[in-house]
C-alpha cells in the first residue's frame, strides 16, 4: 500500500473525492471486500449478434431463449424429473410468460398445484443461473417489489433443516392466497433471462430489409447491458436522420425494394405518399419494374453522382454511370461492354444537366428530407445508435467490428487522407466514428456526405466494397452486379494478419479475436464462420430471409462465457403462435470455437481490471484516512 507523502496532489483530490462516496473506514474496507468478492467469480456470459436485418420476432426470441442456454440448462436440472413435454411448456412460459400463461389458463392448466411446482422449478433454474454473480448484482436484477421474497427462496441450501422448507411452502401460498402467482412467474421468467445473458453485443445491421428495425431498437433500448457497432446500413440510416440526402434515397430504396414502407411510415411517420403519387404519375407499369423503384432509383442516382461531384477524394468518378445510359437504344456500355437497360422509362433525365433532380424530385426530396429530420421516433433511436454504439469496440480481448479495416494488398493498413492529413489503422476508425458523430450533431455536408461513402464506399470500415447499386437496378447481367472488396477480406483468413490488426487495437492475449459481421457465411457451401485459425470469427448467418437460401442457416449467436467461445447456428424461427400452441423453439447448433485454458474469472476481464484498479484506490483512500490525510466524514442519517 501507497503512503500519502508519494501520492500527487492531483491523486490526493481524486482521493477526497472518492471520499465523499465512501465517507469512513468502515465505508471504504466494505466496499473492497465487496469488490474483491467480485473479482474472483467467474466471468458472465457475452452473446454477440449481427445482421438482424430487420427481423424482429427471430431477433425477440433468441433474445427470449438466450440463444439457446436456457434450454441446455433447464434439460441439464430437469433431466430426470420433467419429461420432454413439460421441459417445453416451462420454457415457453419463461419465453413468452405472458401469451403462455394466458393460453394455459384458457386450456384451465393453471391449478394452485400447477403454480406451485411451476414457481418451484422456476426457483430452481434461477438459483442455478444465479450461482455465478454475487447476491446484491442478482438482487439489484429483480423487480423492486419482489426482490426481498425472490432472494428468501433463492438463497436456501437443499440440505437445510425443515424449517426452512416449511417456511419456502408457506411464502409459494400467500403468493397463491394473494393472487399475485402471474407477476410472479413474469418477474421469475425475466429475472432468468437476464442473468443468462450478461451482456450483448450488436455487431451492426439492425436495419433494412426485414420489416421491423424498429421494434428491434425498442427492444434494444430496454436491455440491461449492451453495445452496438454501427453497420453499413445503421451508419445509412443514422446519416439520412442527420439529413443526408444521398442517405435518405438509399433508406428510401432499400425498403421500396423489400416492400417495408411500414417502418417508415407508420413506424417512423414519414409519408411516402407524395413519392408514390409521383411515380404512378410519371412513370410507367409496363415493363414489370414498380414505378416507385424506377422513381427512387433515378433519383438515387442523381443525389449520389452529385456527392461524387463535390468529392473528388473519394476517387468514385468511375461510378458516374447515369449520364451515360443511351435512351435511344435502351443500353449502356461500361468498359467495351455494351449492356440493354432493362427499362427506358426515364422521364425525369435530363442529358443536357443529367444529375439535378427536376423540380418535382426536388421537391419531393426536400419534404421527406424534413420528415426524416422531425421524426421524433427515428431520431429517438439513431440518439441510441449513437449513445450507445460506436465503429469498433475492444473488450475482453476481442475486436469488434461490422465490416473491416482498410488495408493494402500486402496486407499493410491503407492510408486515407481526411483535409490532407493522413489516416491508417486504428487512427482511421477512431477519425471515421469522429466524423459519424459530427454529422449528427453539426449536420455540415461534409460530414453527411461521409455518412454515405461509408455506407457504399470501397474504403469505408463498413462497407468496404464498390457498391453496384447502378448496375443491380438497371442491367440484368449479374455478372455486372459483382462488388469488388477490399483487401481485407481476402486477409483476414490469414492468422498473422489478424493477429497484427488485433495488435494494432492493442490486444496481444494469444486468446484474442476479430469478430465480424457484413458477409454472410455459405454454410451451405461449406464456409465457416471461423477462420484465420481461430482469429477472425464473422457472425453474418443470415437472420435476413432474403439471404437464408444462400447461408443455409437462419443467424449465429456467438456466446463467450467463463469457459470459452463458441457460436451457435440458429435454424429459421416459424412464427410466435408455433411457440405457444407447439412449444416450437429454434432449433441450434452449437460448436466450440475456443476453450479457454483457464476458467476466465472477473478479474481476468476489462471491467475486472477496472475493479482491481478501484481496490488499490480505496486501499490508498483507507491508507489516508488512518494517517488523518483524509477526514473520515460523519455518516449521514
Ligand atoms: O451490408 P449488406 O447486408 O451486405 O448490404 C449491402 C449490400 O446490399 C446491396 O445494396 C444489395 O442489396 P440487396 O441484397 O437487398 O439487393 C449491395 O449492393 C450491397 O453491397
Ligand atoms: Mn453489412
Amino acid at each position: 500500500m501507497e503512503t500519502y507523502g508519494t501520492y500527487s496532489d492531483y491523486y490526493l483530490r481524486y482521493l477526497e473525492l472518492l471520499s465523499k462516496e465512501y465517507p469512513t473506514q468502515a465505508a471504504t474496507f466494505t466496499e473492497i471486500i465487496n469488490l474483491q468478492a467480485i473479482v474472483n467469480l467467474p466471468k458472465g456470459t457475452e452473446h454477440f449478434m449481427s445482421d438482424l436485418h430487420g427481423e424482429y420476432e427471430a431477433f425477440y426470441h433468441i433474445l427470449n431463449n438466450c440463444s439457446g442456454v436456457i434450454r441446455e440448462k433447464v434439460e441439464m436440472i430437469f433431466a430426470n424429473s420433467m419429461t420432454p413435454e413439460e421441459r417445453d411448456d416451462l420454457l415457453t412460459l419463461i419465453y413468452y410468460p405472458k401469451e403462455k400463461l394466458d393460453l394455459l389458463k384458457r386450456q384451465h392448466i393453471v391449478t394452485d398445484d400447477w403454480a406451485r411446482t411451476t414457481l418451484n422449478h422456476l426457483i430452481r433454474l434461477a438459483k442455478l443461473l444465479s450461482s455465478k454473480y454475487t447476491r446484491s448484482k442478482v438482487r439489484k436484477a429483480m423487480p423492486p417489489a419482489f426482490r426481498f421474497v425472490i432472494d428468501e427462496l433463492l438463497h436456501s441450501q437443499p440440505d437445510e433443516d425443515k424449517n426452512r422448507h416449511v417456511y419456502h411452502s408457506k411464502i409459494f401460498d400467500t403468493i397463491l392466497e394473494t393472487g399475485s402467482t402471474r407477476q410472479f412467474i413474469y418477474a421469475l421468467a425475466n429475472l432468468i433471462k437476464r442473468l443468462a445473458v450478461d451482456h450483448l453485443h450488436i455487431i451492426g445491421d439492425i436495419y433494412d430489409r426485414g420489416p421491423h428495425a424498429d421494434k428491434i431498437m425498442d427492444n434494444l433500448m430496454h436491455h440491461h447491458s449492451l453495445d452496438i457497432q454501427w453497420g453499413n446500413h445503421d451508419v445509412l440510416w443514422m446519416g439520412a436522420a442527420a439529413g443526408s440526402q444521398a442517405c435518405i434515397a438509399n433508406v428510401l430504396r432499400n425498403n421500396i425494394r423489400y416492400h417495408n414502407m411500414e417502418i417508415l411510415e407508420s413506424g417512423y411517420g414519414i409519408s411516402l405518399r407524395p413519392l408514390a403519387l409521383f411515380a404512378l404519375d410519371r412513370y410507367r407499369q409496363e415493363d414489370g419494374i414498380e414505378p416507385m423503384v424506377k422513381a427512387i432509383n433515378v433519383i438515387l442516382c442523381k443525389l449520389e453522382g452529385q456527392a461524387v461531384f463535390r468529392h473528388p477524394e473519394y476517387n468514385m468518378d468511375d461510378r458516374l454511370l447515369f449520364h451515360k445510359i443511351n435512351l435511344k437504344q435502351g443500353t449502356i456500355t461500361l468498359g467495351n461492354q455494351t449492356y440493354p437497360l432493362i427499362t427506358t422509362d426515364f422521364p425525369t433525365f435530363n442529358p443536357q444537366d443529367p444529375y439535378t433532380l427536376s423540380p418535382e424530385e426536388h421537391r419531393i426530396m426536400s419534404d421527406i428530407q424534413s420528415e426524416f429530420l422531425e421524426s421524433e421516433r427515428l431520431q429517438r433511436h439513431m440518439r441510441f445508435l449513437y449513445s450507445h454504439g460506436s465503429l469498433y469496440r475492444s473488450c475482453n480481448n476481442n475486436l469488434l467490428f461490422h465490416g473491416g479495416v482498410p488495408l493494402n494488398a500486402d496486407g499493410s493498413f491503407k492510408t486515407i487522407y481526411f483535409d490532407g492529413r493522413p489516416y491508417k489503422g486504428r487512427e482511421f476508425m477512431d477519425k471515421a466514428d469522429f466524423i459519424a458523430r459530427q454529422a449528427f450533431e453539426k449536420r455540415d455536408e461534409s460530414s453527411l456526405d461521409y455518412m454515405w461513402y461509408m455506407w457504399c464506399g470501397t474504403d469505408s470500415p463498413v462497407s468496404g466494397r464498390i457498391v453496384k447499386t447502378f448496375e443491380r437496378s438497371y442491367i440484368a447481367d449479374k455478372e455486372t452486379w459483382k462488388e469488388p472488396q477490399n483487401d481485407y477480406y481476402r486477409l483476414n483468413r490469414d492468422k498473422d494478419e489478424c493477429i497484427k490488426i488485433l495488435h494494432e487495437f492493442g490486444i496481444d492475449s494469444p486468446q484474442g479475436h476479430i469478430i465480424n459481421g457484413h458477409t454472410p457465411v455459405k454454410v451451405k457451401k461449406g464456409e465457416s464462420p471461423i477462420r484465420a485459425e481461430g482469429r477472425e470469427i464473422c457472425i453474418d448467418g443470415g437472420f435476413c430471409k432474403a439471404y437464408q437460401d444462400s447461408t443455409g442457416i437462419a443467424g449465429y449467436t456467438l456466446i463467450f462465457n467463463s469457459h470459452g467461445i463458441r457460436i451457435k447456428a440458429h435454424y429459421p424461427f416459424k412464427d410466435v403462435n408455433q411457440v405457444l400452441m407447439n412449444n416450437v423453439d429454434i432449433d441450434s447448433e452449437s460448436m466450440q470455437v475456443e476453450m479457454e485454458p483457464k476458467r476466465v474469472m472477473i478479474g481476468d476481464t476489462d471491467n475486472g481490471k477496472k475493479i482491481l484498479q478501484m481496490i488499490d484506490d480505496l486501499n490508498a483512500l483507507l491508507a489516508a484516512y488512518r494517517q488523518g490525510t483524509i477526514l473520515e466524514r460523519a455518516e449521514e442519517g
